[in-house]
């Protein structure tokens, strides 16, 4: 089946133009002006649109048990949810992240393992938080990332300081604090920059490469950037809900509402930070942008009712972050078209080793396309996604620009506000270890690194000494 996207703007993260696509067999074949449709072919008119990578979002939980409970988006209905928001990997297609939450030989063996081109994972996530869960102590973590260093993993970091919550977490209950506001009083926002600054501090002394997740506070944020100008090698990763809203609801009188905010880190109190998020991914001090989607019903959330600790923690974003990152960044006159394809998708796709088949329209590349109308505006609603979840943390939000037509491996999968899917259509794409894009700079870092040894004198007369008299012996046995 092949299709042409005529008379739209191409984006690419380096460049924009007015040329038309063409697509065979799942497989980008053609970009360039005035391209001629070949017999039997479906032409789709992007007058006045964008012609982009699909988004690729490279950190979302589907069907996840976690605190007692699944996650209420599973595979279908998760992907479903991103495809109609202009997402077509994570996911649709999609690549897998493993978590590390325990540390012993067995489990770096079998790290070493799934490294192999037969399972295709290149990364590995460690959590400093949830204490008794998923927490690792720090020398866990650190032999994770030495290891990770080794096969050519990046390693990937929940960091919030996950003893002092959970201290924390302990007196709020006993002073009485039970709902939604002692989850993010547990967590004051220097319990992640603490945690971020200490990830970095560890990654670099590992030598090993780190993505860190939902980045949730300018502290955290500032610790990135410090270490990379440093030398070290580290990825921040702001999400969907970070940039899009707050964490104000958590004072909200209506239990549930604030409820449904409840994520860890929590949403920043502090109201300016969506914004300078927002401005240090314009800068580059940030890099790309995921959502970390982990959606619990209401009556879910209910199970925290009489204890905040027990709330699941977790929201939407995966259907909205395009139209979320665009509104807040391409419309507020902070990134441009190819910045925002940048950090919604090739840098993504190139930090997974996955690009240039992914994350760029060009000759070769998959055809996971988005056609986005940018002028249009669209009111966020849980009456209208496509979530399994029975409320959606933008509710209300008006954006300017969406995805209009998503086209995923050369099949078109929404158009007109209406999705075309089928179950198992998504395919596993494996990633492989050692990215040049990440680990290029590790080996000359390991040479610098590398430990140094001061011969003193009275070693170096033992040393001669020794060589002597294993001298003399040779003569001795020669003779
Ligand atoms: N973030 C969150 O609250 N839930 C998902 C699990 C995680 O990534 O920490
Ligand atoms: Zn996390
Ligand atoms: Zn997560």
């Amino acid at each position: 089946m092949s299709i042409l996207i005529k008379n739209g703007t191409v984006v690419n993260e380096d460049g924009m133009h007015k040329e038309d696509v063409l697509i065979n067999d799942g497989i980008i074949v053609a970009v360039g002006k005035n391209l001629d449709a070949p017999e039997n072919c479906r032409v789709v008119d992007a007058t006045g649109k964008l012609v982009m990578p699909g988004g690729i979002d490279p950190h979302t939980h589907m069907q996840l048990p976690f605190m007692g409970e699944v996650a209420v988006d599973d595979f279908y209905s998760g992907t479903r949810a991103a495809l109609a928001g202009g997402t077509t990997m994570v996911c649709c297609d999609y690549a897998l992240s493993m978590a590390i939450t325990t540390w012993n030989d067995k489990i770096r063996d079998e790290m070493t393992e799934v490294t192999k081109p037969e399972y295709g994972i290149n990364s590995f996530k460690f959590f400093l938080a949830y204490s008794g869960m998923f927490m690792v102590r720090d020398e866990e973590f650190y032999q994770g990332m030495m290891h990770c260093s080794k096969i050519g993993a990046l390693a990937r970091v929940h960091a919030e300081n996950g003893s002092v919550i959970a201290e924390k977490a302990k007196a709020l209950l006993a002073q009485g604090v039970t709902g939604p506001e002692g989850h993010t009083q547990s967590r004051p926002e220097e319990l992640e920059a603490e945690a971020t600054n200490r990830a970095c501090v560890m990654a670099s002394q590992a030598n090993c490469p780190l993505y860190v997740v939902h980045v949730m506070s300018k502290g955290a944020a500032r610790a990135i950037s410090y270490h990379r100008s440093k030398g070290a090698i580290i990825f921040g990763e702001p999400i969907a809900a970070g940039l899009g809203t707050d964490g104000h609801h958590y004072y909200d009188k209506d239990w549930l509402h604030a409820a449904r905010y409840v994520m860890s880190p929590p949403l920043s109190r502090d109201k300016s930070t969506p914004e300078a998020l927002m401005d240090l991914l314009a800068a580059g001090e940030l890099h790309l942008t995921a959502t970390d989607n982990c959606t619990f019903n209401c009556h879910q959330k209910e199970l925290g009712r009489s204890d905040f600790t027990k709330i699941p923690n977790g929201v939407n974003g995966v259907e909205d972050r395009m139209a979320v990152v665009w509104h807040k960044g391409v419309n507020a006159g902070k990134i441009d078209p190819m910045r925002f394809v940048q950090i919604t998708s090739s840098t993504a796709a190139k930090i997974f080793n996955l690009y240039p088949r992914k994350g760029r329209i060009a000759v070769g590349s998959d055809a996971d396309i988005v056609i986005w109308n940018p002028t249009d505006m669209k009111i966020i609603s849980k009456n209208t996604h496509h979530h399994a979840c029975d409320f959606n943390i933008f509710e209300g939000m008006e954006v300017r620009g969406f995805a209009e037509t998503t086209i995923s491996r050369g099949k078109v999968v929404w158009e007109n506000n209406e999705l075309h899917v089928e179950a198992g259509a998504g395919k596993f794409i494996p990633a492989e270890p050692f990215c040049p894009y990440v680990f290029s700079s590790v080996p000359q870092r390991a040479k610098m690194m590398a430990p140094r040894m001061v011969v003193r004198e009275h070693e170096r007369v033992a040393e001669i000494t020794m060589n002597q008299e294993i001298r003399a012996q040779n003569q001795e046995m020669s003779t």
